[in-house]
């Protein structure tokens, strides 16, 4: 489990820091870790100040007061500068970081179809969305704070456990007749001191990391429910539904409410403890130091010192006790971005064993075809067809028997498949799905998708003209939600306006009319067959009244067998 942890981590780590940025991000991490041990350092510095300022004080040395007041300035000033700096250029390292990855994964997930293909052939992957904006940049900033944070710790530990050690000098125990002497007895206190309150911290706090977990889980369950009523709300109201979503609602926040009450009560008892513990460390080094101080071994300034740096030692070593849930978040985010990771890569592995070659003349030709599922479930086996420019071919068969996968295995976004395609060069595909896809922003871009220049005005108005959409030319540019706003027919009509303006040499229609009247449907078949005379059409439809406008229908049986014949009608 632990190792891994660690192969995953290294994994996701690696990428950045091996990558055409590597120096400059090595530099700037260097210069970050540099900064925050000059912190360490000036902290020292403060640290053995106390010890000259309050022997000042003690001796009554007015004419070092205010050097020593102007030295604190100017120490406090750098540590101040340095102190904000450290955490800007983290910043920034950060942000570098999270854009060179961000990328990454998302030339990943559009390479090879892989947004789909994780969809469609892999239900087991969630959310890639929160996987890119949230884990990713989670990823990141826990790593940095943990790596920076940890060595920092470690400088400041060794800094003032050596501070601690010259102060506290030895100390005799007589025990038994004998005297032991305790060398560095402060360090060897501070030491023992933390690791008891990091025991106890770890013995009190250890359950809220399972509470936080669930605390996330019942939160996201929570807002899952409530999105899942968003998207499907025409249905939920159509049903009246408001009442059993009122019950999960209630259901779901109740769990929510609950956890978060046990949540407020641990940490209540973790506070008392902490709290505690912080001013106990105030007095402890102070009680400890006493009989130093009394013998006259010791300076009031000693004292201050042993006091502050004794805090400094303690704060370092509980801060392993602070980061206890910062790497359970960090290891929950890693075993996500694992997953999804790995999810990616198996999906753009998928190789598909359909050859597409340049045909030598104006036809697509399909040689030795096979249509497969992901269990290897045979839909259409050994089918060779030829289809040329301008014809028009109807796929028909019973609902289930592959129509649609076969033309996303012609269309080359189902891979599982096999044989031959012949295409001529540079052929414009469009294909037309059941529920056309509306891009986000105007209308006008809407209709030019997945172009993104625009053409002539007054054509744009004459095929809206055409296709019966002339109400919504004065809203060209207007921006909106344009799948929410039309009609499910308004846009299988955008779609063929879209055929009437990118021009494709080949058309795929999946019950794209399955929304629009009989004689609308015709109309748009007559439409394309008007001012695209050479663009070929295969459609896939239940309709019979669709045999009219094709020559070919292939007919599919689902158990691998298929007819090609003339339509007559
Ligand atoms: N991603 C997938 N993973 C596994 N099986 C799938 C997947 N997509 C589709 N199928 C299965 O493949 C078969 C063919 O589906 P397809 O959508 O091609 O049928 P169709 O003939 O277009 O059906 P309809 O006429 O109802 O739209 C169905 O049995 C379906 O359950």
């Amino acid at each position: 489990m632990k190792q891994k942890f660690w192969k995953n981590f290294w994994h996701l780590f690696r990428g950045y820091w091996n990558s055409e940025e590597k120096w400059k991000a090595r530099g700037l991490l260097a210069f970050v870790i540099g900064l925050n041990f000059a912190s360490v350092y000036l902290l020292v510095r403060l640290n053995s100040w106390y010890n000259v300022f309050y022997n000042a004080l003690q001796q009554y040395q007015a004419e070092s007061f205010w050097p020593l007041i102007g030295e604190f300035t100017g120490l406090a000033f750098l540590y101040i500068i340095l102190a904000v700096y450290a955490i800007y250029l983290r910043q920034m390292l950060q942000i570098k970081w999270r854009t060179w990855m961000t990328n990454r994964y998302l030339d990943g997930w559009m390479k090879d179809q892989v947004y789909y293909r994780l969809q469609v052939l892999r239900s087991d992957t969630d959310n890639p969305d929160q996987r890119i904006s949230e884990d990713i940049n989670q990823f990141i900033s826990l790593t940095l704070q943990l790596l920076i944070g940890i060595l920092k710790q470690i400088t400041t530990l060794g800094a003032f456990g050596v501070v601690l050690w010259n102060l506290s000098g030895a100390f005799t125990v007589p025990i038994g007749g004998h005297e032991f002497v305790i060398y560095g007895y402060m360090f060897w206190f501070s030491l023992l001191y933390s690791v008891l309150g990091t025991i106890g911290v770890h013995f009190v706090g250890r359950k809220l990391i399972g509470l936080n977990f669930d605390q996330q889980r019942y939160e996201a369950d929570f807002r899952f429910n409530m999105m899942r009523v968003r998207e499907n709300s025409e249905s939920i109201a159509f049903y009246r539904g408001e009442q059993p979503e009122s019950v999960g609602f209630a259901e779901r926040f109740a769990k929510v409410i609950k956890n978060y009450w046990q949540l407020m009560r641990r940490t209540k008892i973790l506070n008392f403890y902490v709290n505690g513990y912080g001013q106990l460390a105030i007095i402890v080094p102070l009680v400890m130091a006493a009989p130093q101080y009394f013998a006259g071994t010791m300076t009031l300034g000693g004292l201050m010192q042993t006091s502050s740096a004794f805090g400094r030692v303690q704060d370092a070593l509980s801060y392993f006790v602070s980061v206890y849930d910062t790497i359970a978040q960090l290891a929950a985010v890693i075993r996500r971005l694992s997953g999804f990771t790995a999810h990616m890569e198996g999906a753009s592995d998928i190789k598909s064993e359909v050859v597409r070659e340049k045909a030598a003349d104006d036809a697509l030709v399909v040689r030795d075809f096979d249509v497969k599922l992901p269990d290897g479930r045979v839909l259409l086996s050994d089918c060779n067809l030829t289809i040329k420019e301008g014809e028009r071919l109807l796929i028909t068969g019973a609902s289930g028997c592959g129509k649609s996968t076969l033309l996303r295995t012609l269309a080359g976004i189902w891979p599982y498949g096999s044989g031959e395609i012949e295409i001529p060069e540079k052929s414009r595909i469009l294909f037309l799905p059941q529920r056309p896809y509306l891009p986000l922003g105007s209308l006008r871009r809407a209709l030019y998708y997945p172009l993104s220049a625009s053409g002539p005005e007054e054509n744009l108005k004459d095929v809206l003209r055409k296709v019966g959409l002339a109400d919504f030319i004065p809203r060209l540019d207007d921006i909106d939600d344009w799948s929410r706003i039309l009609s499910l027919g308004e846009q299988q009509r955008l779609a063929f306006a879209r055929v009437l303006l990118v021009k494709p040499d080949w058309v795929f229609l999946d019950e794209a009319t399955s929304a629009l009247d009989e004689p609308r449907e015709q109309e748009m078949y007559e439409l394309m067959r008007r001012e695209l005379p050479h663009t070929g059409i295969i459609s896939v439809g239940h309709r019979s009244t669709l045999f009219s406008q094709h020559e070919e229908e292939l007919h599919l049986t689902g158990d691998g067998s298929w007819q090609c014949r003339p339509v007559t009608v």
